[in-house]
């Protein structure tokens, strides 16, 4: 689960390094076998080339006698003894015993960060072939990817039934291999590529493509046993489908490719098709309020009638109005926020969410991340924060969670969710007997290049990271309720880090802080 966070991707290159350093012996070592190998070729050629010049005199010669005795004697011994030595096992062994020491991904990091690109790939529009060669908004972003690298990613998506990206890479992976040179390490051939490309287009609904790529392939590989036996499946998948047109009296303009039906997609959990298009905009910074709306949202310095404040009033911004969303502008120290991120280093653990019917903790693809949990008490720094955050609401801590500290990777996310707990997931804080989460503080501990904005995915609001800034809005309505329209996701990280920090608040403690009352009434909150 390394890609799951960019703070342990890091140990990854230390990893590499090592690996580096062990081919270049074994390299040295193989070279300097070889060139003490072609030493004794090219005198031996030197000495054959004489005596055959001349080979009566050569071998009644008698030192030449005993030197021609000796070199197919003893001499080659000594080379079969080189040949047969295997100078590379040491380094060979060398890679065993890292494998105990060094951090090394799995298979499962290998498709995490492919699905993780995929959906940069997705939510930020980004096309296959600039992605391929590595630019991003006309820069140059990362390396140039090879056929091979763009093979695999297709591959992974087809091992994730994921068709549609099975199609983009292969055909990536097609072109950049025609573009390359001949490369001997080449991992796959034409016709692997028109097989995946084959099978998914038809997965994808187009069996006429699906029969036109197999026939390609069988005209590379006639034999291909796989290759006919589809060959047979599509043509009669195509007399069907006319068949059953025919018999509908069908037209054809009504029908949908399979590719256009909405897909259940598992990591933005259930969300419809224009919910997900409105948060992808938003993410893409594309769906904004209104020039009216943002005129009416104003600034302000508070002092929360905190005594304390009237030093060093708050910098608020407002975000939005109902549901009160709010920014609390340097609400965090340098010093804090490099601490805070010292301490949870090395408490990481991906991150869970809950099972809404069982109540369990569990990994899902719709939150990737590393988070951690620091108590108040482990620090005077943290207990500082905490009193900020009760500053900063006007709410008690005493019920709060722990601060948690989360670290995103490039592609972590946390699609659209709700911070409090629902009916259905009542169990979700039972047994704590503090309530449900009021209130969410959400600290930014970094600034993120690309991507990674907080939405609220029905408000049209976006929060962009600021490292120290401070996002605080209420959960709840005043009858408990939980307010729906504060439905938010993190966007996934394209290009940096994301740090943050959340400080859930919860209801018990709060009865004369923010009274309860009989109806929904959101509109009155204020600070
Ligand atoms: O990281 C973000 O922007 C939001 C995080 C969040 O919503 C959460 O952890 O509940
Ligand atoms: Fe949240």
């Amino acid at each position: 689960e390394l890609y799951t966070a960019l703070a342990e991707m890091e140990e990854l290159l230390e990893t590499e390094s090592v690996l580096i350093t062990n081919l270049e012996g074994y390299i040295r070592v193989q070279e300097d076998k070889l060139s003490l190998l072609k030493n004794k070729m090219d005198e031996y050629q030197r000495e054959h080339a004489d005596a055959a010049s001349d080979i009566t005199a050569y071998v009644s010669n008698p030192i030449n006698a005993y030197l021609l005795t000796k070199r197919l004697t003893t001499d080659w011994r000594q080379v079969e003894n080189l040949m047969e030595h295997d100078v590379g096992t040491d380094f060979l062994q060398n890679l065993t015993q890292y494998r105990n020491v060094l951090k090394f991904p799995s298979d499962e990091d290998l498709n995490g960060a492919a699905v993780a690109l995929l959906r940069l790939q997705d939510t930020y529009q980004l096309d296959t072939s600039s992605v391929a060669r590595g630019k991003l908004n006309g820069i140059q972003y990362s390396t140039e990817m090879s056929s091979d690298d763009c093979f695999e990613l297709g591959r992974q998506s087809y091992v994730n039934n994921d068709y549609h990206h099975t199609v983009l890479w292969m055909n990536e992976a097609m072109s950049r291999m025609l573009e390359e040179p001949l490369n001997q390490t080449q991992t796959f051939t034409r016709a692997d590529v028109l097989e995946y490309l084959a099978f998914s287009t038809y997965k994808e609904g187009n069996v006429e493509s699906a029969l036109v790529m197999t026939n390609e392939l069988l005209q590379l590989l006639p034999n291909h046993e796989r290759a006919n036996g589809n060959k047979r499946f599509y043509e009669k998948e195509i007399a069907h489908q006319k068949e059953m047109k025919k018999m509908k009296g069908d037209d054809g303009t009504d029908e949908m490719p399979v590719s256009d039906l909405p897909v259940a997609r598992s990591d933005t959990g259930e969300l419809g098709v224009k919910e997900r298009k409105s948060y992808e905009m938003l993410c893409r910074g594309e769906l904004k309020p209104s020039p009216t709306y943002m005129r009416s949202l104003r600034c302000r310095y508070v002092t929360n009638n905190v005594p304390f404040l009237r030093l060093g009033p708050l910098k608020l911004e407002e975000a939005h109005k109902d549901p009160y969303i709010v920014i609390y502008h340097d609400a965090m120290y340098d010093s804090e926020m490099d601490l805070i991120k010292r301490m949870a280093r090395p408490r990481f653990r991906r991150a869970t969410v809950q099972n809404s019917v069982t109540g369990a903790l569990e990994t899902a693809n719709y939150r990737i991340s590393k988070s951690a949990w620091l108590k108040t008490e482990e620090d005077s720094v943290i207990a500082k924060v905490v009193q900020r955050t009760a500053d900063m609401t006007g709410l008690d801590m005493e019920s709060a969670e722990e601060l948690q500290v989360v670290n995103y990777g490039i592609g972590g996310h946390y699609a659209p969710h709700f911070d409090f707990a629902r009916r259905e997931e009542k169990r979700a804080f039972e047994g704590l007997n503090l309530g449900n989460r009021i209130a969410t503080v959400l600290f930014y501990m970094s600034d993120v290049e690309q991507g990674g904005a907080t939405v609220f995915t029905t408000l049209r609001t976006a929060l962009w990271p600021k490292r120290g800034t401070a996002a605080f809005w209420m959960n709840l309505h005043r009858d408990g309720e939980g307010d729906k329209r504060t439905q938010h996701a993190a966007c996934p990280v394209l290009t940096g880090t994301k740090w943050v920090s959340n400080k859930w608040i919860h209801e018990r403690g709060q009865e004369f802080r923010r009274p309860c009352a009989l109806n929904e009434d959101s509109g009155d909150f204020a600070i």
